[in-house]
């Protein structure tokens, strides 16, 4: 038997049969597989509605019409689902096994001795094993008529059974070996592709749907080598043999039995097919399902807090319901490849001893012969079943390999391949010249629109504005996670898009409005990413400069915690990602200050880093501080007020508050906020 449907078995959480729908998502509501008007009449068949066990009688041309609709080729089977991403579309472009077969190939290429030392040992160990029958056939024969003929009969069927058994093992190994080598360099290249991508990737893709793929479609590839290819080539060559042994014995049999087999094989590729379809729907929709836990168990205390956990369940469960439905399929559309099978298997093995034992009592054909001949064409027959289960699941993996392949093939972000400009020094002058920006992914919501603006040398800049105008995109091309849509940004009078990234961000110290931490110890975590070796000393001294050193401290193992996002609170966080920043000696130090509650803490720092770099001349250095409250950054340099994607003031607190416009309307509003 055949591993159940993969995908399934990969979503179903623990507790959770995949062979049940869920409970909590009544199956007339929640799944949506639209298998076009065949949905109501499928469930209806699930349940047990169909051909009169349901409530309604059906008359004769719905019963009709029903029975059609469920055989095979009804619309029954057709897969379709509006949510299923592109796995409808993948399927009519989608690469051929061969050429995915290729791909695979190329992945394990360089250790291809492996697979050679596999094939060898698989052709011995299935030369060893079609002998077996006929050994097998003539010892049991051969003891009616003396002993020396039976005693060398039996002492080479032990030699062709401990042949069979070593290579066979040695096969086993060598192939899982193969195994393991592709899917370490499938995931190490998607991680890797991944990685490499443009940020406007990542506002496209959902976290789930990727490591979905990493996770049970690399999970599922793994079955190629180590399982499919090679039980389909030992199979095949079993089944060659055993064919050609027929043929040898008696061809109108042999033929008979050829029948079967090319039948068997017509109703193999069919049923291939299928699953390598509803592999595509099945992988988009344990995708989906992921991405909805993953959401969930990363947003658990919002979702604690609102009560959403049925609402979430429910979500999750929609998406199990939809594999379920994509499964049940496939497990019906197995069964009907197993009945075909059995079916078949059994004509063969009745019209063989039929037609034989007809043919003994003719005096044309012995017992010995009719029982080898009924041993090889079982033999051929269960190759080819087997060839037939191995094949579904080959395609299985073709299906789920493509999507995985396809996001291999992306191209790398030009930033990670280009080799740019390097400055002898980074003098810290930003220009924005004409620059027009809108995301990728609203290409036609434009954010900032020509923008200039100029930042010399050890300025301390601060930018004001409503929430949304644009503050934290002016960031966000500096730091080249986007590029403009026209305009460009010089740096010390160089095109930004020419310059070495990897150069230029290692002089750059940033941090975000929500700063991240690596689940690693504190230490690591302020070194994290420095392009220097740095002492302790001096991540000490990051620290104190961050005011993180004495909290840190007090943390069970000092700067030895292991730390992660939901260990520290907002303001901790904020000086650990502050202390990481200063390490860096940053040429340009940009701080996105937060929002609301970290405010408070965040704001003594941006008073003693402006103060530090207008009084001390070691840490001058050009500052970007995108300020909300705006007692922050009073003594600031220049404050930049924006609206709207454009800039309407520019100028002193001192300037900017006797004229009237959009600040002084900010800061009075934020003065009449004060208790
Ligand atoms: N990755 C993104 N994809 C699409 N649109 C985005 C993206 N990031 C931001 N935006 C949009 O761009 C606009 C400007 O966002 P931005 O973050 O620059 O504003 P902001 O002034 O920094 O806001 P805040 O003060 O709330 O942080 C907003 O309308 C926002 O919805």
């Amino acid at each position: 038997m055949p591993p159940a449907p993969a995908a399934l078995l990969l979503a179903a959480p623990a507790g959770l049969s995949p062979w049940r729908p869920c409970p909590r998502a009544p199956r007339r509501t929640a799944p949506r597989l639209r298998l076009r008007a065949a949905r109501i009449r499928a469930a209806a068949t699930v349940n047990g509605e169909f051909g009169g066990l349901g409530r309604r009688r059906l008359d004769a041309g719905e019963f009709i019409g029903r029975l059609r609709n469920v055989l095979p080729g009804g619309s029954w089977w057709r897969l379709e689902d509006e949510d299923a991403g592109g796995a409808g579309r993948a399927e009519a472009s989608g690469a051929t096994a061969a050429s995915a077969l290729s791909r695979m190939w190329a992945l394990v290429a360089a250790d291809r001795w492996v697979i050679f030392a596999g094939f060898a040992s698989l052709v011995c160990a299935a030369l060893a094993e079609i002998a077996i029958p006929h050994l097998l056939a003539a010892s049991i024969f051969s003891a009616q008529n003396g002993g020396a003929v039976f005693y060398r009969n039996a002492k080479l069927l032990v030699v062709l059974c401990m042949i069979s058994g070593v290579f066979s093992g040695v096969r086993s190994c060598c192939f899982g070996i193969a195994n393991m080598i592709l899917v370490k360099r499938m995931r190490e290249m998607l991680f890797d592709s991944i990685l490499s991508q443009d940020i406007a990737f990542f506002d496209e893709e959902t976290v789930g749907d990727l490591t979905s793929r990493l996770g049970s479609d690399c999970q599922q590839v793994s079955r190629v080598i180590g399982n499919d290819l090679n039980l389909i080539s030992r199979n095949l060559l079993q089944g060659i043999g055993a064919l050609i042994y027929l043929l040898i014995l008696s061809w109108p049999l042999g033929l008979c039995t050829m029948l079967t087999c090319g039948t068997l094989s017509t109703i193999m590729l069919v049923h291939g097919r299928y699953q390598k379809k509803a592999s595509k729907f099945a992988q988009e929709f344990t995708a989906s399902a992921n991405n909805v836990a993953q959401e969930a168990i990363s947003l658990v205390r919002t979702v604690r807090v609102y009560g959403t956990e049925k609402q979430e369940f429910k979500r999750y469960a929609k998406w199990l319901d939809k594999l379920y439905d994509v499964s049940f399929r496939q497990t019906m559309a197995y069964g009907g490849w197993s009945l075909s099978l059995n079916y078949l298997y059994h004509s063969t093995q009745v019209v063989a001893v039929l037609i034989g034992g007809i043919a003994i009592m003719n005096g044309k054909f012995t017992a010995e012969q009719l029982t080898k001949f009924t041993l090889y064409a079982e033999w051929l027959i269960l190759s080819t079943w087997w060839i037939g289960d191995n094949w579904s699941s080959l395609m299985q993996s073709v299906g789920a390999s493509e999507k995985v392949f396809r996001l291999m093939d992306l191209l790398p972000s030009r930033q990670l391949t280009s080799k740019g400009l390097r400055l002898q020094k980074l003098e810290g002058r930003i220009q924005y010249a004409d620059v027009e920006f809108s995301y990728p992914s609203r290409p036609s919501a434009p954010i900032l629109r020509r923008l200039n603006l100029t930042l010399n040398p050890n300025e301390v800049v601060a930018i004001v504005g409503l929430s949304g105008s644009g503050k934290s995109t002016i960031v966000n091309l500096l730091l080249q996670l986007y590029e403009p849509t026209n305009g460009q940004i010089l740096i010390d009078g160089v095109p930004l898009s020419e310059l070495d990234t990897r150069w230029f961000r290692e002089r750059i110290g940033f941090v975000g409005q929500e700063p991240k931490l690596f689940r690693m110890d504190v230490s690591s975590n302020i070194k994290y990413g420095c392009p220097r070796e740095v002492s302790q000393e001096e991540v000490e001294w990051a620290a104190k400069q961050a005011y993180a050193h004495d909290f840190l401290m007090a943390l069970p193992d000092g700067y030895n915690t292991i730390v992660d996002d939901a260990l520290l609170s907002g303001g901790q966080k904020q000086r650990v990602a502050i202390a990481r920043a200063l390490l860096r000696d940053p040429a340009i130090l940009v701080l996105d200050e937060a929002t609301s509650a970290l405010d408070a803490e965040s704001e003594h720092y941006v008073k003693s880093v402006i103060t530090e770099v207008s009084t001390d001349p070691k840490a001058r250095r050009t500052v970007i501080i995108i300020a909300h409250r705006l007692s922050t950054i009073q003594a600031a340099d220049r404050i930049i007020v924006m609206e709207n994607g454009s800039i309407v003031e520019d100028g002193k607190h001192s300037d900017l508050v006797k004229q009237n416009g959009l600040y002084s309307r900010l800061a009075q509003r934020q003065n009449d906020a004060l208790p």
